[in-house]
């Protein structure tokens, strides 16, 4: 028999833990009921083995998976410590029980890397996992210093740099329809794409997490990790196999040859921030109204950019990532544009569109927009659209993110040297930015987006 998982929540009495990573691990845990688990809460604060147990089972119900909490999960000790001190994580250590160790900083960030660094390899179990929240670091630098501190406590291959948006169904459906389908696989280059924007625009305003947000802003929050992920996806060359070295080589590659659009952040970047108005049929202050915002700091909720890949298969394709909050409506999706047919047999009417692939990022769905003809004017030029519904959606994604841990699989957790890219790759934005390069722009929630800003994804004729 498998041994035991020892799965240590760190962060338990968090909001990460109660709204995303607990209901997650019921959903799995009712899907593969083979998992037995020590669920261990970890919080720096006072509190019960019965209370964690609470939570626990709040957000197993909530999940529709109260009986996993009996038939898969051994037990629910908590554990008081302060796990950014080496006592605080030697007095964690000390009190879990036998079996594989996985470590789940479910913390701000600052507090894990401090863990990190206080551990000491023989402090850890042999085999143990840690999973790490983005941001993973807040520079490229300093992404160095914290993987050279784990690659100093475990090899890479137990070192989960958690990025949901890898266990997203449209996300990891971008790997079958590229590579599965030989209609997709050999056009899907800069011979005949004309561009690619990704966006994700959202609805929802701050959430409340001003002290987090704050200091990140649209661009780092969802540009420098998730988007960059997904465009690593999109444009990585085949791998030969689905296993983790093939895959995570593949996207690192993609990674290293991604740089802002002619290296000019200036044209090719933008940012902006919501002013009062309504989204969601909410009624949202200024952001800097709202509760915790530093206005000094001037942090941007909307981000745009335009990078390149600059290798065989992608160079002179501008591909736009865009995301931001406080929206008029969700629009989350990757539009691949082709180009136009070389020669177009004379005598068609209408007009000729560039077909385009789209994936929709929730709702996840595939649909391909082709010009066919042959109506009531038997040669005019007709749009058609085949659209389809994938995947199970992106509640799912935090399911797969610990179905991967649990299995010991870091295919779709970000490599150490893929998450010091993604910061290399916007620093260029990011100075153009504080030298006040790129002006600040405004746009009411609700709304969507600056009005000078265009259509998103005009790639590099912004
Ligand atoms: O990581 C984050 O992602 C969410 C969007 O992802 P979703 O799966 O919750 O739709 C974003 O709202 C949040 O700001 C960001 O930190």
């Amino acid at each position: 028999m498998s041994e035991d998982t020892v799965l240590v929540v760190i962060g338990a009495n968090g909001d990460l833990a109660s709204r995303l990573l607990l209901p997650a691990l019921g959903e799995l845990l009712a899907d593969h009921p083979e998992h037995r688990l020590h669920l261990v809460g970890v919080g720096s604060s006072g509190s019960t083995d019965a209370r964690w147990r609470k939570i626990v089972r709040t957000a197993f119900t909530a999940a529709d998976a109260a009986d996993a909490l009996g038939a898969s999960v051994l037990s629910t000790p908590y554990v008081r410590a302060d796990a950014s001190t080496a006592d605080g994580m030697r007095t964690l250590l000390a009190a879990l029980p036998e079996g594989r160790v996985v470590l789940y900083f479910a913390v701000p960030p600052q507090i894990a890397a401090s863990a990190c660094r206080a551990l000491r390899p023989r402090d850890l179990p042999t085999g143990t996992i840690l999973a790490l929240e983005k941001p993973f670091g807040s520079d490229e630098e300093s992404a160095r210093e914290l993987n050279d501190v784990l690659q100093a406590l475990l090899p890479e291959r137990q070192v989960f740099r958690v990025d949901h948006f890898l266990g997203r169904s449209t996300v990891l459906n971008l790997l079958g329809a590229r590579f599965a389908n030989r209609f997709v696989e050999p056009v899907w280059s800069a011979e005949h794409i004309a561009e690619i924007s990704v966006r994700f625009d959202e609805t929802l305003g701050l959430e409340g997490r001003a002290g987090y947000y704050d200091r990140a802003g649209a661009l780092e929050d969802m540009i420098q990790s998730h988007l960059l992920q997904v465009l690593a996806i999109l444009t990585m060359a085949a791998p030969a196999t689905l296993g983790e070295r093939d895959v995570r080589d593949a996207t690192g590659a993609a990674l290293r040859a991604t740089h802002v659009w002619e290296d000019d952040p200036v044209r090719f970047s933008h940012r902006a921030r919501y002013t009062a108005g309504e989204a969601a049929g909410e009624q949202l202050p200024s952001y800097v109204d709202e509760p915790g915002v530093d206005p000094a700091r001037e942090t941007e909720t909307l981000a745009e950019a335009t990078f390149e890949v600059r290798d065989a298969r992608w160079s002179g394709v501008p591909i736009t990532l865009r995301s931001g909050k406080a929206l008029g409506a969700p629009a989350m999706e990757i539009v691949a544009k082709m180009r136009r047919v070389r020669h177009l047999p004379e005598g068609f009417t209408g007009p000729e569109e560039p077909d385009e692939l789209r994936f929709g990022l929730g709702p996840d769905r595939l649909s391909l927009s082709i010009n066919v003809n042959g109506g009531r004017d038997p040669f005019a030029l007709q749009r058609a659209t085949l659209t389809t519904d994938l995947g199970v959606g992106a509640q799912r994604a935090y399911v797969d993110v610990l179905g991967a841990l649990l299995d010991g699989d870091p295919t779709l957790s970000v490599r150490g040297d893929a998450a010091e890219e993604c910061w290399r790759i916007i620093q260029p934005i990011r100075d153009a930015w504080s030298r006040g390069d790129v002006p600040l722009d405004d746009y009411p929630a609700g709304s969507h987006g600056p009005a000078s800003w265009g259509s998103p994804g005009r790639g590099a004729t912004a």
